[in-house]
């Protein structure tokens, strides 16, 4: 059944280890020999409750130490990418946090290694092509940024980009200005969390000074008219998480999220799932609960789907890029 939340899609705002399920972690802490501090998956699903960003983090530093070797990693990113396809996804951009891992011993390579496995062979199995994106903890230091990266460059075949994630509000984008600057000398490319709790002045410094091709998140940026005159102007897209901002209270409902406010004012923006094992839903769910909260059109659907085969970076093979585009063109409704 074509159901219209199944529409080919591309998903850019994607944690892989925000993806990792109560089962699996469980699966995962039998395997590795790791002591779970919940009884059962169900007990677990009942810590998901989050007051902000921090109290999400928590948990989800906490449980992510179930991933020990690479085949963890192809494991959890096997497990996305099936879902994702299911749910229509064409294209997924994907971040991973490397300092969550090699800040408790697991070595950069162990993780790239895993992963790379699983999205190498994506295509083939899931019909997805994907991408792999290397976020810096910004509440870590700018140093240990520079030093992740550095430790990145053998695997750089891997990563097409960087991006900035973690506890935002005090940790401006202008801290990272010199490893945005390495990584552009690399050939990453460049994206950074901003305006999801903190200020819209975020946005501007990540564009200013870091030169982020799209904002993750942007929520806040809507405070800011002068702001959004600019995003709309220089189409810079912003990779929305409808049901993140719900669950991590930047927005009280559903149905008070600006998104179509933000697609009416002729923004660039996507719709993603940010980490869905947490917040209820994958991409193609949120895509339903979007269009059921807001009274979004079919129309309004496809153009969201447009947009995120046009802010992906696809820019390497337009062909593939347009004939996603013509598949959601092609899309029809039942
Ligand atoms: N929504 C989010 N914001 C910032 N950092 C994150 N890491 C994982 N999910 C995140
Ligand atoms: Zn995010």
């Amino acid at each position: 059944m074509n159901l219209p939340e199944h529409l080919p899609k591309a998903e850019l705002h994607l944690h892989i280890e925000g993806t990792l399920e109560p089962e699996l972690a469980f699966a995962l802490a039998a395997r590795n020999g790791v002591d779970l501090p919940y009884a059962d998956t169900e007990e677990l699903r009942r810590a998901y409750r989050f007051d902000d960003l921090r109290s999400f983090l928590d948990l989800y530093y906490a449980l992510m130490t179930v991933l020990r070797t690479a085949d963890d990693f192809a494991e959890l990113a096997d497990a996305y990418l099936a879902r994702a396809a299911a749910q229509g996804v064409r294209h997924a951009e994907i971040f991973f946090d490397p300092q969550a891992h090699t800040d408790r011993g697991i070595p950069l390579g162990t993780v790239v290694e895993g992963l790379a496995r699983a999205l190498e062979r994506s295509e083939e199995r899931h019909g997805v092509t994907t991408q792999l994106i290397m976020c810096f903890l910004r509440d870590r230091s700018a140093e240990a940024a520079r030093e992740t990266l550095d430790a990145a460059k053998p695997y750089l075949r891997h990563i097409a980009g960087v991006g900035l994630d973690s506890a935002e509000v005090g940790h401006p984008p202008a801290e990272f200005r010199e490893v945005y600057e390495a990584a552009a000398a690399l050939g990453l490319r460049k994206v950074a969390h901003a305006g999801e709790e903190g200020p819209p002045s975020y946005v501007r410094e990540a564009l200013d000074v870091l030169g982020v091709e799209r904002i993750d998140h942007g929520l806040r940026a809507m405070e800011d008219p002068e702001l959004v005159r600019r995003l709309v102007r220089d189409r810079v897209p912003l990779t929305l998480c409808p049901l993140s901002n719900v669950r991590l209270r930047a927005v009280d409902l559903l149905e008070d999220h600006p998104l179509k406010a933000m697609m009416d004012a002729g923004l660039l923006v996507t719709v993603n799932s940010d980490d869905p094992a947490y917040f209820g839903g994958y991409v193609g769910d949120t895509f339903h609960a979007v269009r059921e909260a807001l009274a979004l059109t079919e129309d309004d659907l496809r153009r969201l789907a447009r947009n995120s085969f046009e802010a992906a970076f696809l820019d390497h093979d337009e062909e593939l890029r347009a004939r996603y585009l013509a598949e959601v063109d092609a899309y029809t409704f039942d």
